[in-house]
């Protein structure tokens, strides 16, 4: 029976301290982003997820962002290795929390650069976002590592956000979504809906019709009930000052045997 897990990662002390690019720095309040973390965790609980917690990593203040450490296919885990230097130790711990699940492990090697936030899976296809953080190199990697597993690598320039997912997400019914503004080519998805905020961009699917998003997104939510959709709305405001998401929080594990 296929699984229901979904890998999370506790804030370390030195969260405040996380990457900005597209973003002036402003102060996180590390005791209520813990705090947000732990409503997150308990929102995928309470929608039928097992959360299974990878070692913190207190060295590295984005760790908590866990879904740019590993990419997802099958029963294939590939390690990323992010295009941000001091992301890279994060990944060692989340290797070992995969294989430890039963996942088959193969790793990202230099030259190649790819961060776990560049990839949206959708059914078989894995759109792969070309940008700040993932190189060629990495894209050809990703294609080697899971084309011969049936999936189909579609290649998308990123040129405005930092990763992919933090552009573009998908519905439950394959549509993608995203804000126009950060989307440098719609015309390469499907289908394509234009939302009205960029945190309106970014849903996790807990299952059935609902969509876990940011309590920043409300016009967003609010479109998305519209179509009959049902938004579990959770405050992430410190993570989104270092410009995480509630996509880059967690990585759901749905295809593992055993
Ligand atoms: N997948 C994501 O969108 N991850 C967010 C990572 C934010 C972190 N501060 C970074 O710049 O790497």
């Amino acid at each position: 029976m296929a699984s229901k897990k979904a890998l999370i990662r506790r804030p370390g002390p030195r969260l405040a301290e996380g990457l900005v690019t597209h973003l002036e720095r402003t102060p996180v309040d590390v005791p209520l982003a813990i705090a947000q973390w732990e409503a997150y965790g308990h929102t995928l609980r309470a929608h039928g997820w097992e959360t299974v917690e990878v070692d913190r990593a207190d060295d590295c203040p984005d760790a908590v962002f866990v879904e740019d450490s590993v990419v997802m296919f099958r029963n294939v885990a590939l390690i990323a290795r992010p295009g941000a230097g001091s992301r890279r130790p994060e990944t060692a711990a989340v290797e070992q929390a995969v294989a430890g699940l039963g996942a088959s492990v193969n790793r990202v090697r230099e030259p190649g650069t790819l961060d776990g936030g560049d990839v949206l899976k959708i059914g078989d296809t894995l759109y792969v976002g070309r940008g700040g953080r993932t190189n060629a190199a990495g894209v050809a990697q990703l294609r080697a590592a899971f084309e011969p597993l049936g999936a189909r690598v579609v290649a998308v320039p990123v040129s405005s956000a930092l990763h992919l997912k933090s552009a573009v997400t998908a519905l439950p019914d394959g549509t993608v979504i995203g804000h126009p503004s950060l989307v440098d080519t719609p015309s390469l998805f499907g289908r394509f809906l234009p939302v009205p905020e960029e945190s309106g961009a970014h849903v996790v699917l807990l299952g059935g019709d609902r969509l876990l998003m940011a309590a920043s997104a409300p016009k967003s939510a609010e479109l998305l009930a519209d179509l009959g959709y049902a938004p579990v709305l959770v405050d992430i405001s410190e993570f989104e000052k270092l410009e995480g998401c509630v996509t880059c929080l967690s990585v759901r594990l749905r295809n593992l045997h055993g």
